[in-house]
């Protein structure tokens, strides 16, 4: 018997963004308990939810009192709804989806839902998911992203779906969080700007539950959850896009429709008014966000929000435990297809209803054929291969990379702190530079003047005094600022270095994950020709490095000229030796330079050459690997025609006996009434004859 029960509506409202709060924007919402109340001009009007969070409220503790009991709910058997719905910039992406630090309610959804799973012993579940964007009316699936017709449907046993939307067979938490994770993204697939796409797009993240008791043959439950964002007008420009107002008009106007239960219920107005149809006023468990924003100027599109949430409220839906009548369903489609078949076949000009409504049955049966976890899995994976290449006809392949480096995540993570820490000392280390290269350039002036001065032999001794304390004093100051140089030149090593460690660990990850070898040579690509960046960079960085300690050592030498050191010819071989010596390292390195060119030049030739020989080696397998497929497609379809055949034979058979036992039971009966007869006739005779059995010739008494 379903149990009628009210749309759930819950308030959420947000903080301040600091964007809003340095434009000294005014706060003009506050909660008290379950109610929301707005201030507009001066004049306070309340709302009654089941519940009201402020700003100071976190997702967590959202999911934990909303909605962690209906995940229990769905695991139960019941259908669930939790929608977000409320104006652009109101907060619904953050409440939803949230962020690293503060995974919103989808995310919470899906990890609450694996864990009660997990504790649900006895039980085999099988869950798969969808997810579908509605743009401007037109529906993007957004996990396998095909170019193929997508019709809503209402099914006898599905309940309304979309046709031609990829359903998904996920097996644990992973596989779920990731998929949901591409397909958010795929969210800004075709869309130049993102912001502004997810605005205007409405999504739904559908998970359908089927569970069933191990070793028994009690009939299992199935359930959806819904997880949506309704697009919401614009509050920032304060004025909104029609096509975005439309599809929530259509909604709100649903909503007031069912709230003053009126009839006339314009479900069929929008995709998405049609695909809720459950959700508001049917069997469904639904919660519904109304997510506001705090600021004043957006009282307009706030207190559209409230209104039409508090229509919501008053809507009641009849909720039911689900059970998996599969079977049931397909012998009432049999039926219903039979007699119709009888009816239309009965008349010479058939009804062009009974048509439309023949076919219209054959698609459900079909449907309902399809509903078996073996069927799903079959297309899930079908989905899954088409899914690869429709990626790849976008071009997003790029996408799905990233997505794999996700799966990395905390190496990710290290490699961008490391990278912004790097970052912050390149800068250090290039300031320095130039200090250091400033202050040389005033020593080497000093000094040339000083040289000037000397040569002249006009300066007196407290003139030369306070010129060589001068270049003294500079002198110092560069040493110190040098020291400092490479100090900081030292940690920036040490960064590079552990970056380059994280980064190597990271690879190796992303090898390890399975994907195709297209794939994986790309991310190889990117990461050798960041390596080639870093160590082009430290080359540099080496070589001005030595030209540093030259230029010290040249201004080494002329001070020491400059305060009147003469070079004696030894002292003159030593330093055209030294020079000759940094020459002959200088040539070394190069010739090092040029053997790594080398090296790493054949280095990429050979990996091709091994991803040429893997792609090879792949193929083949695969080509294998569709042959054995065709060869065991093949025999099962030979057993499948030999049993058919063998079966049809015994059928044969048995209508055949069937056939002769009838006439033949047909025969007995016919017999047995003649004998019946028979005997009532000789009863007749006996007693005219006053009971006296007369006898027989040859027969003795
Ligand atoms: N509870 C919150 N705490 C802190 N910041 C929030 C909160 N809710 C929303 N924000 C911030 O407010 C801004 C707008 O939020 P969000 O993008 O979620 O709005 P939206 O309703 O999804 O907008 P749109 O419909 O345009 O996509 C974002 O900068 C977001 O980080």
């Amino acid at each position: 018997m379903p149990e009628s029960v009210s749309v759930r509506v819950v308030a959420r409202c947000r903080p301040l963004t600091p964007e809003e709060s340095n434009k000294g924007a005014k706060t003009a919402v506050k909660v008290s308990g379950d109610k929301t109340i707005i201030n507009v001009s001066g004049k306070e009007q309340s709302f009654s939810f089941d519940a009201s969070y402020d700003s100071d409220s976190n997702n967590g503790q959202i999911f934990k009192e909303q909605c962690e009991a209906l995940v229990q709910r769905a695991l139960e058997g019941n259908n669930v709804t939790i929608l977000a719905y409320g104006a652009s910039g109101a907060g619904k992406t953050y409440l939803m989806s949230g962020d690293e630090d503060n995974p919103g309610i989808k995310p919470m959804v899906i990890r609450s839902l694996f864990q009660h799973m997990k504790v649900k012993s006895g039980m085999d579940i099988q869950t798969t998911m969808s997810y579908l964007e509605i743009m401007d009316e037109r529906m993007t699936d957004l996990l396998n992203p095909h170019n193929n017709p997508m019709t809503i449907r209402q099914h006898i046993q599905k309940g309304i779906f979309v046709e031609g939307l990829s359903e998904m067979v996920v097996k644990n938490w992973d596989d779920m969080a990731m998929m949901y994770d591409q397909g958010s993204r795929a969210r800004k697939m075709g869309a130049p700007e993102q912001r502004l796409h997810k605005a205007r797009a409405h999504a739904i993240l559908r998970i359908a539950l089927e569970q069933r008791e191990r070793q028994s043959s009690k009939v299992g439950v199935r359930s959806v959850i819904n997880l949506v964002d309704v697009a919401g007008p614009d509050t920032a420009g304060g004025s909104s896009d029609p096509q975005v107002l439309s599809g929530v008009q259509g909604l709100q106007s649903v909503l007031n429709a069912l709230a003053n239960k009126g009839g006339g219920i314009s479900y069929r107005d929008s995709n998405l008014t049609r695909l809720l149809q459950d959700a508001f006023g049917g069997n469904c468990r639904t919660l519904m966000f109304a997510v506001i924003s705090p600021v004043d100027k957006s009282h307009k599109e706030t207190l559209a929000t409230l209104h039409t949430a508090q229509h919501a409220r008053s809507v009641k839906n009849k909720v039911k435990i689900n059970l998996d009548e599969t079977q049931d369903v397909i012998a009432e489609l049999r039926e219903e297809i039979r007699k119709l078949r009888d009816k239309i076949a009965s008349t010479s000009e058939p009804n062009r209803d009974d048509v439309l409504r023949m076919e219209d049955l054959v698609k459900d049966l079909q449907i309902a054929k399809k509903q078996t976890w073996e069927e799903r899995e079959r297309q899930s994976i079908k989905h899954e291969e088409e899914r690869k290449v429709n990626l790849a006809n976008k071009g997003v392949l790029e996408w799905v990379m990233d997505s794999t480096k996700k799966g990395n995540k905390e190496m990710q993570e290290k490699i961008q702190q490391l990278q912004a820490e790097r970052d912050q000392l390149s800068a250090k280390y290039n300031g320095k530079r130039k200090e250091v290269d400033a202050l040389r350039e005033q020593l080497t002036k000093k000094l040339a003047e000083h040289a000037k001065y000397t040569a002249s032999g006009k300066m007196n001794e407290s003139e030369t005094k306070s010129q060589v304390g001068a270049i003294q004093s500079l002198k110092t100051k560069l040493n110190t600022e040098s020291e400092a140089l490479k100090h900081l030149k030292q940690q920036l090593q040490d960064v590079q270095d552990s970056q380059r460690q994280a980064k190597e660990g990271a690879k190796a990850k992303i090898t390890a994950l399975k994907g195709n070898a297209e794939l994986r040579q790309k991310v190889e690509l990117e990461e050798r020709q960041r390596l080639e960046k870093e160590n082009r960079e430290m080359i540099e960085e080496e070589l001005n490095r030595m030209k540093l300690d030259l230029e010290n050592e040249k201004t080494e030498i002329q001070l020491q000229i400059s305060q009147g050191k003469k070079y004696s010819p030894q002292a003159g071989a030593e330093l055209e030796m030294r020079v000759a010596e940094m020459k002959g390292d200088k040539a070394v390195i190069t010739l090092q330079l040029k053997a790594y060119e080398k090296e790493k030049q054949r280095l990429i030739t050979e990996l091709e050459e091994v991803y040429n020989q893997h792609k090879d080696e792949l193929e083949i397998l695969q080509l294998q690997h569709f042959q054995t497929f065709r060869n065991y497609r093949e025999m099962f379809e030979e057993q499948k025609a030999a049993l058919e055949q063998r079966y049809r034979h015994l059928l044969e058979d048995s209508i055949q006996d069937a056939v002769f036992l009838s006439s033949r039971n047909n025969e007995l009966v016919q017999e047995n009434q003649e004998l019946r007869k028979q005997i009532a006739e000789m009863k007749d005779v006996i007693t005219k004859l006053g009971g006296r059995i007369p006898s027989k010739p040859g027969m003795t008494v």
